[in-house]
């Protein structure tokens, strides 16, 4: 066909007083035209659903003048301008050939998420899967709907009770790792000391192991860290191109650090796999008569253990299935925990008032005593549970995440056509001024039992919502209540840090760009007070 072109140009040249390279030019404008009027015409139902969606203007091949060469943080910015000017109806967004929608307005949002027709995530998930795998995170429907079931499965209450040995030993050692800064008059950032806490969390959570005793785990977290850097990769969409990543992970090194990281997590669950058979053959010869040590019986059950219990009665779970749900908790459970952690210490120690409300309930519960925090006191920590939220309301870990919609979707005045791509944007819901009045001050009674009663439930999206929504949440509740008692227990937060100021760092996560410094002074006991 081409011969046939190149022959037909030829004649055309002579015929025509015309170059040849002109009529290359004119035929590849003609060629493009029929193309793009074949695929206007072949898709002609999701362009006339796209028609209608409101956003920036758009031209063909540019996509939408939405400045997206700009910083990450700025394209947030712009997301949330743009919500507020379209009056938080779904905005469009071409980039290139692909349409984006913002879903911003509450009841959109749900429907969105509670659609069977939006469960796939979206494009931007592409680059993740390179450092977590399919674990449920990231899964194809098919997959994710096996493995949601049994993983749900295992975050029951009992599960999580077990944990709080774990919890309230990392944040003691916590605890003690601050206190060389007791009394500095210059700030330190408390970052280091959160992240490593809350990795060793998630570790014993998820495999049963302490980060320092073993070497094998510190191999792990090396190259957890390193391969989160791929995060940043999410805004770079170049690097969507497989050939193109692949170039870039073996020109940063990165690549080393993937393998070390599937090398090492599959070596975990080997080990794991030949405890837990031993485990099985002990106790198979144990007589029913024979009383079980209480060490044993007592023995905490972690999601790896919980996971291969499950295998052994037909989960169906492959050794690469294993470690890729091992390593998406590890990623899901750590980041987001610590950055939610460091954002409410430092919006505590910007509003003492609100600090010394906590530290009233925390007395309330714990009183004088040292005792340590139990399954029974947690639900009594309602105002420090309105803080976490109202912190998360303004710093959402997940300022942005996405969906692909694979049938139209009818949202309350628009339709979503089949093959976008949707952004659900929790930061830019949670500065909506209908929603939360004065949306940019820190105010922890929007979550009081009767704001949360007169608002829509999907006002509120840190942790996603519907089927597909946070897995850790009830987990993520229960560690960030235990190390905010920890640390407010024994120290007086303090920052010069002003809201106003703080400036983002966004890529998977939203962080904030220069650290959380903070100064502590050592609490008294509210007697002494
Ligand atoms: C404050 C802490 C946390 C926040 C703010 C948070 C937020 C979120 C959000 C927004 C999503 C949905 C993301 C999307 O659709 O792209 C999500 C999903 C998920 N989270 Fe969390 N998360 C937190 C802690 C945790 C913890 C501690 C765990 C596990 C121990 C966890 C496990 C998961 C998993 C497995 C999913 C995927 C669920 C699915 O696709 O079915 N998260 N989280």
């Amino acid at each position: 066909m081409f011969a046939q072109m190149r022959m037909a140009i030829h004649n055309a040249a002579h015929a025509l007083p015309m170059t040849k390279s002109e009529l290359y030019f004119y035929a590849s404008i003609v060629i493009f035209v029929v193309l793009w009027c074949r695929m206007r015409w072949q898709y002609r139902q999701f362009y006339q659903l796209a028609d209608k969606l409101k956003g920036p203007p758009s031209y063909p091949l540019k996509g939408s003048i939405f400045d997206l060469s700009t910083t990450p943080e700025k394209i947030m910015y712009n997301f949330k301008e743009s919500a507020e000017k379209y009056n938080y109806e779904p905005v469009k967004l071409w980039v290139g050939p692909f349409l984006f929608v913002g879903v911003y307005k509450p009841e959109d949002v749900q429907i969105v998420l509670n659609s069977s027709k939006a469960l796939e995530k979206g494009m931007i998930y592409h680059i993740i899967r390179h450092a977590v795998g399919e674990g449920v995170f990231t899964a194809p429907i098919g997959k994710w709907k096996k493995h949601r079931r049994v993983i749900a499965s295992i975050f029951s209450s009992k599960f999580l009770d077990q944990l709080y040995p774990i919890f309230n030993e990392n944040n003691k050692k916590l605890v003690e790792n601050i206190s060389k800064h007791v009394g500095e008059t210059e700030p330190f950032d408390i970052w280091d000391y959160i992240i490593s806490c809350n990795l060793n969390n998630v570790s014993q959570a998820a495999m049963g192991y302490n980060l320092n005793d073993k070497r094998t785990l510190s191999e792990f977290v090396l190259a957890m860290k390193k391969v989160s850097e791929l995060s940043k990769c999410i805004v770079k969409p170049w690097l969507y191109i497989d050939q193109i990543f692949a170039v870039h992970t073996y020109l940063t090194g990165l690549n080393v650090y993937m393998s070390q990281l599937n090398r090492v997590s599959l070596q975990i669950i080997r080990d794991k796999k030949l405890e837990f058979k031993s485990i099985k053959s002990q106790q198979s010869t144990v007589k029913s008569d024979e009383v079980v040590p209480e060490e044993k019986k007592n023995s905490t059950k972690v999601f790896l253990d919980k996971l291969l219990k499950l295998n052994d009665e037909g989960a169906d779970f492959t050794d690469e299935d294993l470690k890729d749900e091992v390593i998406t908790m590890t990623v899901a459970g750590s980041d987001t925990s610590a950055i939610s952690e460091c954002f409410c210490i430092l919006l505590l120690a910007m509003h003492q008032d609100i600090q010394d409300k906590v530290y009233d309930e925390i007395y309330s519960v714990l009183g004088d005593s040292d005792r340590e925090v139990i399954p029974e006191d947690i639900f009594r920590f309602k105002y420090l549970e309105m803080v976490l939220k109202e912190s998360l309301r303004l710093f959402p870990p997940g300022a942005i995440f996405s969906r692909k919609i694979n049938e139209n979707v009818k949202l309350t005045n628009f339709e979503l056509p089949k093959g976008s791509n949707v952004f659900v944007s929790p930061y830019v819901t949670h500065r909506c001024p209908q929603l939360y009045p004065n949306p940019d001050t820190f105010n922890p009674e929007n979550f009081s039992a009767e704001n949360e009663a007169n608002r829509h439930k999907f006002s509120f999206l840190a942790f996603s919502g519907g089927p597909r929504g946070c897995l850790g949440v009830k987990y993520a509740m229960i560690s960030m209540k235990l190390m905010m008692v920890a640390v407010l227990r024994r120290y007086i937060v303090h920052t010069d840090c002003k809201l106003s100021e703080i400036e983002m760092q966004i890529d998977l996560l939203a962080k904030k760009a220069d650290g959380y410094p903070i100064t502590i002074r050592p609490r008294e006991r509210k007697q002494d007070r």
